[in-house]
């Protein structure tokens, strides 16, 4: 069985950024811009402790004009910073919006795209919460914390310069006491946050994955009576979840301990400032600036250790989807469409769905160009995966699969879909009309196509016989439509896309006599000019093909002679 990348419960945390910045690059400009902005408003912010501090030397001095243009600079700041603030967020909210919307985007359009045996090898809620929950608190990240993580990284730095510039006695009394003991908590809940917050997010997909299975299976379950036990399982994952959140809970009290650090530097600012205004080493101002300045910086710390514990959050969620957009991204570049008309042709074929258990063998068989034939054998012998590897639906483990002399995994994904289709026995219909399970077919075909199309299979009469026509309800899934009828979707969309290879995977459920006649007239119109294969489970449908090849436990058994 050939590797599947699969992606790990505990994501790569190294180097975030850097591997975000594909995805970043495009859009730096507005986000230089929203930066810049965001810089601004805090540096006007950042200035406000300072001026009181003059206003209140001035003050002491009996300066009442200074005081009065200290008092004014106050003002003209926090009315400066008010604006600044505001629009840096609306320009960083719009940069990272079309950052996310555009992550978004590709990560649907890599899961479209992705090998079947990717998506097989995942749970389903998995991929689920990658591709959308984690996405979506992206987003929320984007829009409420980015702007103040931002804005507090600013103000510590730009509030540093101004301390030291005003004192660097008290810069270096306030560095002593608050600093060490602020970094040794720090270390210590990003050490417990680090382990807690990606157990909880991986937990929380164990809990979707088992949620969403359990609905897929609701039927199943219900007819073996296996309800109970597979409660059992969901309440297991629930509880899993909850001793992760609780652990990551916990993590989060380190943070209270920030407030007794921050009572003891006011303190001994109080002190030191009070000892070196007394030796008039520094002015009352600078001790109320540092004061003021340090007050404002404990609540910022405070916040920034809020808003890291998001932001870690956000990183984990971020690396599980630049995981998923890594295993996802797409192989080699694509070859040189084959010239139509040279036929399909399997060399050497060998297949596994699980390692050490192949199920195709060494098969190797050419159907010409327009040629119909069928692909016959016992109950799992291997026809239904033959069918998925001629048309490029799973790549091989061992040998190729070549549509005119050009190999099927070396093909544009687009270019394969157009000239290769596949009707499975279960054809997948969405929830809605008729007219919108048509419309998933390339080329954004109309009402005129889908009537083309019926009249061209002979299905006129069958569409017209749906209550509503194009516009019947076919119900969740499809489900109004028996196995046959989704068979006919399936071959009105084939007909608009018009393939050089047809390959129908015969339904094995009972078709009533009116609907197996409808498949077989429809084939027997879309077969013209074109290679035409189907998977027979019906002995009446293998009596009638010109061309028979029958397999065995995976392997070329005979060929039936051409009639
Ligand atoms: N998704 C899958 N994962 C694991 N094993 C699979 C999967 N699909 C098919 N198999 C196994 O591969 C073997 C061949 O299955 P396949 O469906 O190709 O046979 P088939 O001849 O089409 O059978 P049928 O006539 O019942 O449709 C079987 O043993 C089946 O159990």
């Amino acid at each position: 069985m050939a590797d599947v990348r699969m992606l790990s419960e505990e994501p790569d945390q190294r180097r975030v950024l850097r591997r975000a910045w594909p995805h970043l690059r495009p859009h730096r400009g507005p986000i230089a811009a929203a930066v810049a902005v965001n810089l601004l408003s805090t540096l006007a912010l950042t200035l406000v402790p300072v001026l009181i501090g003059r206003a209140v030397d001035r003050l002491l001095d009996h300066d009442r004009d200074g005081l009065l243009g200290a008092a004014g600079a106050v003002l003209a700041l926090v009315v400066a910073r008010m604006l600044l603030l505001r629009a840096s967020e609306v320009l960083l909210t719009r940069a990272g919006e079309r950052v996310v919307h555009d992550l978004r985007d590709l990560v649907v359009q890599r899961l479209g795209s992705t090998p079947l045996r990717f998506l097989e090898a995942h749970r389903g809620g998995d991929l689920l919460q990658r591709s959308t929950v984690e996405v979506a608190e992206l987003a929320t990240f984007v829009r409420s914390q980015l702007p103040d993580l931002i804005s507090l990284g600013g103000y510590l730095v730009f509030t540093t310069i101004v301390l030291v510039s005003s004192s660097w006695q008290l810069s270096a009394l306030l560095f002593v006491v608050f600093a060490p003991p602020m970094w040794l908590l720090a270390r210590v809940f990003r050490r417990a946050a680090g382990r807690a917050y990606p157990a909880e997010a991986a937990a929380q997909a164990t809990v979707a994955a088992t949620f969403a299975e359990s609905l897929q299976a609701r039927e199943q379950l219900q007819l073996d009576g296996a309800t109970g036990r597979w409660l059992d399982r969901l309440r297991a994952d629930a509880d899993g979840y909850h001793a992760a959140a609780r652990t990551a809970q916990r993590a989060a009290t380190w943070i209270d301990g920030t407030w007794i650090v921050q009572g003891l530097t006011t303190a001994a600012l109080l002190v030191g400032g009070g000892l070196l205004a007394g030796a008039d080493v520094v002015t009352v101002g600078v001790v109320v600036t540092f004061v003021l300045a340090s007050r404002d910086l404990f609540s910022s710390v405070d916040d920034f250790t809020l808003v890291a514990g998001e932001l870690l959050e956000s990183r984990t969620g971020l690396a599980r989807l630049l995981d998923l957009l890594d295993a996802t991204a797409p192989g080699r570049p694509a070859a040189e469409p084959p010239a139509p008309g040279s036929g399909l042709t399997a060399e050497g074929v060998g297949y596994a769905y699980r390692s050490g258990r192949p199920v195709l063998h060494d098969v190797t068989v050419h159907f010409g160009p327009g040629e119909h034939a069928g692909i016959a054998g016992e109950t799992g012998s291997g026809k239904t995966t033959l069918a998925k590897l001629l048309c490029g639906l799973y790549s091989p483990d061992t040998g190729t699969v070549r549509l005119g002399g050009a190999d099927l995994a070396a093909l544009d994904p687009g270019e394969l879909r157009r000239r290769l289709v596949l009707i499975p026995q279960q054809v997948h219909l969405v929830g809605g009309t008729l007219a919108d399970n048509l419309a998933l077919t390339p080329g954004r075909p109309g009402r005129d196509d889908f009537a083309r199309a019926a009249d061209r299979l002979g299905l006129t009469g069958w569409v017209a016989g749906l209550p509503g026509g194009f516009d019947a309800d076919l119900g969740r899934r499809g489900e109004r439509l028996s196995a046959g009828e989704r068979q006919l979707v399936g071959l009105l969309r084939a007909a608009m896309i018009d393939p050089e290879v047809l390959l129908l995977d015969e339904a094995t459920a009972d078709l009533d006599p009116a609907t197996a006649h409808r498949i077989e007239a429809a084939l027997a119109r879309l077969r013209a000019d074109r290679t035409v294969l189907v998977i027979a489970h019906r002995q009446t449908t293998i009596d009638r093909l010109p061309r028979v090849v029958r397999l065995r436990a995976g392997r070329i058994a005979q060929e039936e002679p051409c009639r």
